[in-house]
């Protein structure tokens, strides 16, 4: 939109002075001598120049007269989107919109379209009141050349998404998989207690989220922590490791392109570039699996009506003959309270299947969705949840007062360091979930702008009553909260049928905003001393007076965004969380971690960002020693 604009003007501006004067062939001439004389024959030269006029009035557009020119940042932020980009690529974003909240206050420009923003009450309109859809940054980690959650942009088609997995990660039915869960967490502990030396846990924690990820997702073991026990090549573990460089990769280089680039004779190269064909095909073995167990036990086996009760609401809309080829009992015939346990692309075949003979072409169609769909919650689940686990032991290696505490509040729930509790258990336990708390709000593993995108009024995900008609253009919309306080919840309004009100400033459709974790975590007034890990935080402190902790507390939650926020949110947190309570609990209660300062430290765990965190050093060396029972 805005690259034309000055060309627009510059064009206008050209026509209303020919027809300001009155056209006259001689002058044209003259001008055309008077050119050739500044060019003589030199149309290279013309060109250069042409260009050079187009982006110093590109810039001067974006700097003073862009509706977003108002709002503070650097210039060269606001000239270029150039700048921001070396830091992408440096894998230092956050860092630099940290300190330009520091420097400019909470709202601040970081593109010629872009705008982030650090603020409680902003972040809720955004992403919970009016659910702006997604940027196409997002498209970059599409899969299966096909959308999943996390890449489906619009509000409303995401919704439809949502519905069909949502079900599966609420916590009574993810305690369904507890079994497995517990013998993931048990066999980490005997191959961390019986290695002789460090091991770097950011591959270790890779493997065992493979594993966990494929029990809930798939229903199958892939042996991805026995394989690298063994020293063993894990193909799905090399894919799922290699997913995100293809994304970035795969961004960068054109559709025509890119088939050559793939082919590049190098092995390890077109391994990066086959990861996604890679995963694709592993997922959709499962999925056919799946669909031939399910129809030939409907065929030998007759099955019970067993479904938790989320599930029964998701089949409430099946057809009878779209449960019973599949080998499940109509909706009608379960109850609730019924357990029955199934991996999510099972759930996703009962929502999405089509009924009987249904064309061929649906039934691709289908089945690529219900890949790709996988496929995204494998690519989610696995590098956060492994680097968030890789901060948590780095932080218990380096702070014996923390790993001391922990380990009495576990030893009282856990007496038989082989038997875990149930997931109940761990939700009461104070010191373990304020010490999870702290290391998400230090170390969440997504902390990055979470980018979304003003509507136009014309936008099917454009809230109806944000098009109140009212002041005007290109202004401000009205005075600017100066002061830096996160309690004022400024709730979006319209300024023109076409802008939103963001903090007093008018942005207009197609405005790109965000704010991230890293900022929000790291608010001063809200997490005092925010740069130190302190589980203590999140605990009522009892000497002082109830309601100023409890306001204090809930404060906190107002800013805590590790799993994002709003229609958004992660779908797999609940995952995310009931397997970090289960794999502390078991590592503390039967190990201690050391970490040896010659290999890990402040500087090779020095957070890096690429979207998803992770330590500069790209690996995360810690020693397990077992303790005396
Ligand atoms: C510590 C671990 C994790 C962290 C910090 C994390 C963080 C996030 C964040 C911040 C988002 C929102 C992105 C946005 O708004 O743009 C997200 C989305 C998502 N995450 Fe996670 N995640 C974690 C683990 C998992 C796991 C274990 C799974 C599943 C196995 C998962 C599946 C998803 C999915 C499916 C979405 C897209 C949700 C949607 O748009 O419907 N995540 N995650």
């Amino acid at each position: 939109m805005y690259p034309t604009q000055p060309l627009t003007l510059l064009t206008a501006q050209a026509t209303a002075s020919m027809n300001a004067t009155n056209f006259n062939p001689s002058a044209c001439d003259l001008a055309t001598t008077s050119l050739r004389a500044v060019f003589p024959a030199r149309p290279a030269l013309m060109a250069l120049s042409l260009f050079a006029t187009y982006v110093l009035s590109l810039a001067f557009y974006r700097l003073f007269l862009s509706p977003l020119a108002s709002i503070p940042g650097p210039w060269y932020a606001a000239v270029s989107g150039f700048w921001i980009t070396t830091h992408v690529v440096r894998m230092r974003q956050c860092r630099t919109v940290q300190d330009l909240f520091d420097t400019y206050g909470p709202i601040v420009r970081i593109g010629p379209n872009k705008i982030a923003f650090c603020d409680a009450g902003t972040m809720r309109s955004v992403y919970c009141v009016h659910k702006f859809d997604k940027s196409a940054y997002y498209k970059s980690i599409i899969t299966n050349n096909n959308d999943h959650a996390m890449t489906t942009l619009p509000h409303a088609e995401h919704a439809i998404r949502k519905k069909s997995y949502a079900p599966h990660y609420t916590p009574a039915n993810l305690s369904l998989f507890q079994p497995e869960l517990h013998d993931l967490a048990l066999k980490l502990t005997d191959i961390l207690s019986t290695r002789p030396s460090s091991v770097d846990v950011l591959d270790l924690f890779r493997h065992l989220m493979i594993d966990v990820v494929a029990c809930a997702v798939f229903g199958t073991r892939t042996g991805s922590l026995d394989n690298w026990n063994k020293g063993t090549r894990d193909p799905l573990g090399i894919a799922v490791y290699d997913f995100p460089k293809r994304g970035i990769m795969r961004s960068a280089v054109p559709t025509w392109a890119w088939k050559l680039v793939s082919k590049i004779p190098n092995a390890r190269f077109r391994e990066v570039c086959n990861s996604d064909s890679i995963i694709a095909e592993f997922v959709g073995s499962r999925l056919y699996e799946t669909r031939a167990n399910t129809q030939a036990a409907s065929l030998t086996t007759p099955v019970s009506p067993c479904f938790p009760t989320s599930v029964s609401s998701a089949l409430d809309h099946m057809e009878k003959s779209d449960l019973s080829a599949l080998g499940y009992p109509n909706g009608s015939e379960s109850h609730v309270g019924d357990e029955h346990k199934m991996p999510l692309i099972q759930r996703l075949l009962v929502t999405k299947a089509p009924a009987g003979d249904k064309d061929h072409k649906d039934v691709v169609a289908i089945d690529r969705d219900i890949v790709s769909e996988a496929m995204g919650h494998l690519i989610a689940g696995v590098d956060t949840s492994s680097t968030s686990l890789s901060y948590m032991f780095w932080e218990l290696s380096r702070r014996r007062d923390v790993m001391q505490r922990l380990q009495a509040e576990i030893d009282e729930i856990m007496p038989d360091p082989r038997v875990i509790p149930d997931a109940s258990v761990f939700n009461k336990c104070e010191y373990l979930n304020a010490f999870i708390k702290e290391s998400l709000r230090l170390y969440g593993a997504a902390p990055s702008l979470l980018e979304r995108v003003v509507p136009s009024p014309s936008s099917p995900s454009r809230p109806s009553h944000l098009t109140k008609p009212s002041s005007k253009p290109n202004s401000r919309a009205g005075s600017r909260n100066t002061s830096p306080s996160r309690s004022v919840s400024p709730i979006l309004s319209t300024a023109r049928h076409e802008e939103f009100d963001m903090m007093g400033y008018a942005l207009p459709p197609g405005t790109i905003v965000a704010t991230q974790a890293w900022s929000m975590h790291r608010a001063e007034d809200v997490f005092p001393s925010a740069e130190t890990f302190l589980p203590e935080r999140w605990l009522m402190d009892t000497r002082a007076e109830r309601e100023g902790e409890e306001e204090r507390l809930a404060r906190m939650h107002q800013y805590f965004m590790p799993f994002g926020v709003g229609t958004r949110l992660c779908g797999g947190q609940n995952l995310a969380q009931l397997v970090a309570r289960i794999v502390v609990a078991v590592v503390v209660r039967n190990c201690e971690v050391r970490a040896d300062v010659r290999e890990t430290n402040e500087r090779t765990m020095s957070m890096r960002d690429a979207f998803v965190l992770f330590p500069a050093a790209k690996e995360c060396k810690l020693a397990f020693v077992p303790r005396s029972q």
